[in-house]
């Protein structure tokens, strides 16, 4: 069973996607972190984030950068917006995406276009949305919680110019598949943003079940 959860930047779907893991036991990937991984490298070795030549050289990234917490800076975000707008980026990192999704057993993946170009054949598809207020309400707890002293009013403006890009770009853009269901957590809760996701892909697969 494959589940793909997409979304704008910090609407949830992380949260979601790890909780739907642990609910199916399935394997999580976020794909994000690839993209924020390819960020942190160009970001190192001093290369130019709007040359495709320059970002896909990152591609080649060590493994170990996937473990590093300054990934989930808000700084990294935005460079990772950019680098993944270059298409080579995305081809680059497409196969591993795909045979992660693709394993037996299957597989829950997160981002921006799992249930598009990832795994459009995924059994279940979510796009998790909400304000930009309440996302950037939530995201600047977070930061400030790990001791960053952004303002909201930057953290809003980031997660806008964030939205802009990936909705904008010409490859793969953030885009709600024709299949998914939406779920708007503006007003709910983590548990109950969880409960609804779980009631969500369970109806799907039901109703898949029933056509098959
Ligand atoms: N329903 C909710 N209610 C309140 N806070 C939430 C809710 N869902 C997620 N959060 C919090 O909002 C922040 C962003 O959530 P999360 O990291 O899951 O978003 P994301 O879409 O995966 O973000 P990104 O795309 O930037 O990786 C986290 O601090 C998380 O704990
Ligand atoms: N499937 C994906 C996942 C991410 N991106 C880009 O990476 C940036 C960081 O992603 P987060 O999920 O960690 O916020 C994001 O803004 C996208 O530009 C992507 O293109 N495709």
């Amino acid at each position: 069973m494959i589940i793909a959860v997409d979304g704008p930047a910090a609407s949830g779907k992380g949260t979601i996607a790890k909780a739907l893991a642990r609910h199916f036991g399935l394997p999580h990937l976020d794909t994000g972190l690839l993209y924020r991984a390819v960020a942190a490298t160009v970001r190192r070795l001093d290369l130019d984030p709007s040359r495709e030549a320059d970002a896909v050289a990152a591609c080649d990234f060590d493994e170990l950068t996937l473990a590093d917490p300054s990934l989930r800076d808000d700084e990294t975000g935005q460079l990772a917006s950019i680098v993944s707008a270059h298409p080579l980026v995305r081809a680059a990192l497409l196969q591993r995406q795909k045979r992660f999704a693709h394993q037996p057993g299957g597989a829950i993946l997160d981002g921006r276009d799992i249930g598009t170009v990832i795994a459009p054949d995924a059994d279940a598809k979510l796009f998790v949305k909400a304000s930009p207020q309440v996302r950037a309400r939530r995201r600047h707890a977070e930061l400030t919680g790990r001791g960053s002293e952004a303002s909201f009013d930057q953290v809003l403006a980031d997660i806008r110019a964030r939205d802009a890009r990936d909705s904008a770009r010409a490859t793969a853009p953030l885009t709600q598949a024709a299949d998914a269901a939406a779920l708007d957590t503006s007003n709910l809760t983590i548990d109950a943003s969880v409960a609804r996701a779980i009631a969500l892909v369970e109806a799907r697969l039901a109703a898949r079940a029933a056509d098959a």
